[in-house]
């Protein structure tokens, strides 16, 4: 039911901050005509009662059914919206020869509009099912099919951010996919932040913009000062990756003797509403600047297995204080879950800490002792660590932020949890959604209170 205007009666579960995971047990929110949380009553509450039978009298309470707990929305912080189509091919490629030979030939398909719309619904439906109720897209060099994301995105009800890729380096992007010339990169860029800022369906913002240069091998240095131009004047977001494999580190190294991250920072492309997405390579002094700028990364694990030759030290990053979310990276990661990429999370951090060659003794094996997160960092990423990087109202259930959430049904039949009423209490339920859960378990899904599925 749409729950704008209403008060919603129900057990749920978010992370006001790392390492926090705030029981919401038997709890009401109130809900604004213009689908915000405006209060959370605590069953504890000393007025809760009162409140409630008041709430009741006029109607407005929704109540959730037993053994179905509300999260906040997931918020995918790193989706390549054209490459859903290979959801789980050519996964046995390097980086460099994956983009040459599979990707960027499929995102070169997107100039055929009618193919764009097919793969842009197909893959927010998905995405909506999953849960994901916010996502930071990479859509292609294509104007027309990016608008038409747009659309998709709007009509359909999700929160999006979308960038038009910028890609001009003849040396690094084929004649038939990339951008004619810096001037062509730029004017396209300004004509999408143009197109959504002056939909008429888009009011509220819902979509927004994104300038995205691809990253660095892939732009001359001409847009790259340009686009750095254009986010001083507009104040967009940006999206780009960084740093994320052997040969995508070394080539900035190559071309600049620095680093991706101090050449964005160079160009004025890391701004507190950056998300560099990967960024395994990141040395300390990267660190330092990302978290000086407030920039965010994009943590992708399931990706970074594939593409990336190493590990995100995530909770070093955490530790730190850096803004970290949590991203699918569809296609680079073979899935669309974010459930499915915060448990990878959880995996590849116990592969760094134990290390992983068994030839070693056990006090040997690993440099990165101490690197092992837990389902509570992972959740946080997954809805918290994503809003905090966006700089947006979201991810949470409190006041003040948007109601976009889901609802997890542990009794579904066709679902994959099992929970115990002998032990099963508390934090221990949010710890089986977190590791078990699938799409079947996702029963609603709510964006700014209105029920989209
Ligand atoms: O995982 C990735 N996916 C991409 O599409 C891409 N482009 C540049 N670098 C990239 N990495």
């Amino acid at each position: 039911m749409d729950l704008r205007g209403k008060t919603l009666s129900a057990s749920g579960f978010h992370a006001p901050e790392r390492g926090r995971i705030d029981v919401l047990d038997d709890v009401l929110f109130d809900i604004s005509d213009d689908g915000i949380i405006t209060a959370v009553h605590r069953h504890g509450d000393p007025n809760y009662r009162t409140i409630r039978e008041a709430r009741d009298l006029a109607g407005q309470i929704v109540t959730l059914p037993k053994g179905t707990y509300i999260l906040p929305g997931f918020v995918d912080l790193h989706v390549h919206a054209p490459q859903y189509p290979q959801l789980g091919a050519a996964l046995d490629q390097p980086l460099e020869t994956w983009l040459t030979q599979y990707t960027f030939p499929l995102e070169a398909r997107y100039q055929d509009l009618a193919f764009a719309k097919r793969a842009y619904s197909l893959l927010v439906e998905d995405l909506l099912a999953g849960g994901t109720t916010t996502a930071l897209y990479f859509a292609t060099i294509h104007q027309e099919a990016t608008r038409a994301l747009a659309d998709i995105c709007l009509e359909k009800g999700q929160r999006a951010l979308i960038g038009k890729i910028a890609m001009d380096n003849p040396d690094e992007c084929p004649e038939d996919y990339r951008d004619a010339s810096p001037e062509a990169a730029l004017e396209g860029t300004r004509d999408f932040i143009d197109y959504l800022r002056a939909h008429p369906d888009n009011a509220d913002g819902r979509v927004l913009p994104v300038v995205t240069p691809r990253f660095i091998p892939s732009c001359t240095d001409a847009t790259l000062e340009g686009l750095g131009e254009i986010v001083r004047r507009c104040g967009c977001h940006v999206q780009t990756h960084c740093s994320e494999s052997d040969w995508a580190h070394a080539y900035a190294l190559k071309r600049y003797g620095k680093t991706d991250t101090e050449m964005l920072d160079h160009f004025g492309l890391l701004t507190r509403k950056t998300v560099l997405a990967h960024a395994n390579f990141l040395t300390d002094d990267d660190m330092d600047l990302v978290k000086a700028r407030e920039a965010a990364v994009a943590h992708c694990p399931l990706s970074n297995a594939y593409f990336a030759n190493a590990v995100f030290p995530l909770k070093a990053a955490l530790d730190k204080g850096m803004h970290v979310g949590l991203g699918t990276d569809i296609s680079g990661g073979p899935s669309a879950s974010m459930l499915e990429n915060a448990r990878s999370a959880v995996l590849v951090s116990r592969m760094l800490d134990s290390g992983t060659d068994p030839k070693l003794p056990a006090g040997e094996r690993s440099a990165n002792t101490g690197s092992q997160i837990d389902f509570r960092d992972a959740f946080y990423i997954a809805t918290t660590g994503g809003g905090i990087a966006l700089d947006l109202p979201i991810g949470r259930l409190e006041p003040g932020f948007k109601f976009d959430a889901v609802a997890i049904d542990t009794r579904a039949d066709k679902g994959t949890i099992r929970l115990w009423d002998e032990f099963d209490t508390g934090e221990a339920i949010l710890q089986k959604i977190v590791y078990t859960a699938s799409r079947a378990n996702v029963s609603s899904v709510w964006i700014g209170g209105a029920k989209l599925r």
